[in-house]
């Protein structure tokens, strides 16, 4: 039984300060329960919003814990840089005060720097408070790439590896990325996607029927361990 609930909005920036209101609730609730909260969030061009919004948010910044479910495996001077974005978006304002643990060493390959990544996510205070998701047209999510060199080991719910490295020809550079039992280890679990594209992609990837395409996010809306909630504008 698939576990999603949906929430459709009209417009993005509505949608954006709902999953903002939302996921700084549930920071506020994991910081009263356990004195801290870990946020794991996507990189691309979606969440710019939403990170604008939670910036704002009133909460106990300093007991929360921010990092990526991917990183593109670039220096963070590029404008491709995942954490680039995080920063200039999401780590100002009231936001300025959580520590982020970044996906990326200044090694040439993720494969050179993954023992320095690996102790870096040890200093997360797992499991995750709210991991929230993006999704590519091309229904990869993460970077959990449609014919990636390592998804089947991503994807595998048995693996016991947190982080790994991927390589696609949709990737554009080789990646960093937690891995899917890794991300559903948490509390809260949110896919945010906006177009009519993207939704279509999410339904076929839903209904199965991808057509032989290879959606990967479909391994996220199979699972039984934790509910999905997709926030979703036009
Ligand atoms: O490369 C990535 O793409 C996805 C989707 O990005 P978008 O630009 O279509 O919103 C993102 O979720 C992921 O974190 C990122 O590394």
């Amino acid at each position: 039984m698939l576990n999603i609930a949906t929430h459709s909005f009209t417009d993005c920036q509505a949608l954006a300060a709902s999953l903002a209101e939302r996921v700084a609730g549930l920071l506020r609730e994991a910081i009263a329960a356990r004195g801290r909260a870990v946020l794991a969030v996507s990189g691309g061009s979606t969440p710019k919003h939403f990170f604008e919004h939670l910036s704002h948010a009133e909460l106990d910044w300093p007991k929360v814990q921010v990092t990526l479910v991917d990183e593109r495996w670039v220096p963070e001077s590029s404008e491709r840089s995942n954490a680039r974005l995080v920063k200039a978006t999401l780590l100002t304002d009231r936001a300025a005060a959580a520590t982020f643990v970044p996906l990326h060493q200044d090694t040439p390959t993720p494969e050179e720097g993954l023992a320095a990544l690996e102790a870096q996510v040890d200093a997360l205070a797992l499991p995750f408070d709210v991991v929230v998701l993006g999704m590519g047209p091309d229904g990869h999510t993460a970077s959990f790439f449609p014919g990636g060199d390592r998804l089947a080991e991503a994807l595998d719910p048995a693996g016991t590896a947190r982080v790994i490295p991927m390589r696609a020809d949709g990737a554009g550079e080789p990646r960093i990325t937690f891995t899917l039992p890794a991300l559903l280890d948490t509390r809260a679990l949110f896919l945010h996607i906006e177009g009519d594209a993207k939704r279509r992609v999410l339904a076929d990837a839903q209904l199965g029927l991808a057509e032989g395409r290879d959606y990967p996010v479909r391994a996220v809306l199979e699972q039984t361990r934790v509910p999905v909630t997709v926030y979703w504008c036009p």
